[in-house]
């Protein structure tokens, strides 16, 4: 069956993507079929006797680069699985920060061919002639893309129809939809002397929503104050937010 999703992946370190694959949700999603990861590692596509995937950087300076042939031969291979029109994406400290906005987007192309750069990346006219967009899942650097892939994957997978079996999707419902989490609890009721919030043993549904939404409002504006300047308020979402700051005032 044609997944909903495919994901072509060229690393050199084709073998991390296995635990990943299959466990949890991810896990789950291959083995039905919905999301589909085939990996195409460059090293098959050398033909020296030392399989040579790196190569050195004009002009010098430390490290290597990966090799052109054996990278762009990868490519070549994952769109003729993927399809000619497969979206290719880089992951690199260089590229467009990552957001659940993006992840949406990423989520609505069926198929998506990732390079995981090692080394000190790739050359620039490969990015230029294979690539569509260069994504970085945050301000630090890692040893290789292939962490980064995950977990664009992982994000990504979630929003497909039927991979998360308790919401219709993660999209984010019009509750939190750009907002921090709101606490939970479990059970016991008194843990380590602290009690579980009245209101969620209430059974009161409604009051149970407006607490956990001014929660999630409030816990926006005091750790991630950032995300509130994009968000347009509702009436009820700027009344439970006053609230919230009055009572932090009490
Ligand atoms: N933030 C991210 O999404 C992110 C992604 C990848 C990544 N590393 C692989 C990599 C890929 C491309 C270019 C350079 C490199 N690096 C190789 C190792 O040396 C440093 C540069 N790091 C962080």
């Amino acid at each position: 069956m044609t997944p909903e999703k495919w994901f072509g992946v060229v690393s050199l370190f084709p073998d991390m993507f296995a635990p990943f694959t299959q466990q949890g949700v991810i896990g789950r999603a291959v083995k039905s079929g919905t999301v589909m990861v085939d990996t195409f590692n460059p090293r098959d596509f050398t033909h020296d006797r030392h399989r040579t995937v790196d190569d050195r950087p004009y002009g010098g300076g430390p490290g290597m680069l990966m090799m052109v042939k054996p990278l762009t031969d990868a490519i070549q291979a994952a769109k003729k699985v993927g399809g000619e029109n497969s979206k290719v994406i880089y992951l690199s400290p260089q590229g467009k920060p990552l957001d659940q906005a993006g992840v949406q987007r990423l989520a609505s192309i069926d198929r998506t061919i990732l390079i995981c750069g090692r080394y000190e990346g790739i050359d620039e006219r490969v990015i230029e002639s294979h690539v569509d967009e260069e994504v970085s899942i945050g301000d630090y650097v890692l040893s290789g893309g292939e962490l980064p892939a995950m977990v664009l994957m992982d994000a990504v997978a979630r929003l497909v129809p039927g991979v998360l079996g308790h919401k219709a999707s993660a999209v984010e419902d019009s509750f939190t939809d750009g907002l921090l989490d709101c606490p939970h609890y479990t059970r016991p009721e008194i843990l380590d002397g602290q009690k579980v919030p009245e209101v969620l043993l209430s059974g009161d549904h409604e009051k149970i929503r407006q607490w956990r939404l001014m929660q999630s409002l409030g816990r926006t504006l005091q750790r991630r104050p950032d995300l509130l300047n994009h968000l347009a308020l509702t009436e009820e979402q700027q009344r439970l937010l006053d609230q919230y700051q009055a009572l932090l005032r009490q």
